[in-house]
């Protein structure tokens, strides 16, 4: 194959993390005095890091602008309290995804995860889960100065596997991915069952979309 490192997104990607995110987003609703919303709707605002699906979901409002700083500062406490309470309770790895990873550790390819979710979550996750250890690099929301859909993230964990950008591959759910990929010059495949902001991710500007992360492996191979 021609790629020397593979970089995957988690939630959405690897893990489906929407059962206890909504949880954890109506426990910090309700704890604010606001009413539950349904998780179809939560799984809509994830994807640009826990403070922005905190002020999505205290606005309900995908476009959500800063609340009060007050508000704001509750809400962060409160999310982040509740989601450690059952951070990957109700998660569960997607189809494929064992299969795919230790097809590409076969492969000799190194991988990172470069998630937006913040370090805090994504760790005890990644253990949680056992999948931990095929990660030699692990970027996440509050690891570099700015988040995806911004390159830099990428291109940070290219530097960590030492890889050059034309040599990787990532692999995402969301428009966030398929821009800082893109904007990296990274090839990118998606993946049609994550969350992806409610769009369709055949309007992704991606070089491909594959039906799983085994999927993926087979597609990586051909290359
Ligand atoms: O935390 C988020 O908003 C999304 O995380 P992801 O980058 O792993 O999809
Ligand atoms: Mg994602």
């Amino acid at each position: 194959m021609r790629f020397d490192a593979i970089l995957f997104d988690l939630d959405g990607t690897l893990l489906d993390t929407i059962p206890d995110l909504a949880n954890a987003a109506n426990a910090m609703r309700e704890e604010l005095g606001l009413a539950p919303l349904p998780q179809a709707t939560l799984a809509t605002y994830v994807g640009k890091g826990t403070p922005n699906l905190v002020q999505r979901t205290l606005a309900n409002n995908p476009a959500a602008t800063v609340p009060d700083p007050a508000q704001m500062a509750r809400g962060l406490e409160s999310f982040g309290r509740h989601y450690h309470a059952v951070n990957g309770d109700a998660a569960t790895l997607y189809p494929g995804v064992l299969d795919g990873l230790a097809a590409f550790a076969r492969a000799g390819v190194k991988m990172a995860v470069v998630t937006n979710k913040p370090t805090e979550f994504t760790v005890p996750l990644l253990e949680r889960f056992d999948i931990a250890s095929y990660f030699s690099g692990v970027v996440c929301g509050d690891t570099c100065e700015e988040k995806k859909p911004d390159p830099m993230p990428m291109l940070h964990a290219c530097e960590l596997l030492d890889v050059p950008p034309s040599k990787a591959l990532a692999i995402g759910d969301s428009v966030n991915d398929a821009l800082a990929a893109k904007a990296a010059g990274i090839t990118v495949l998606a993946v049609p069952y994550g969350y992806n902001e409610g769009m369709d991710v055949r309007t992704l500007e991606v070089d491909d979309i594959v039906t799983s992360i085994a999927q993926a492996a087979q597609w990586a191979a051909r290359q």
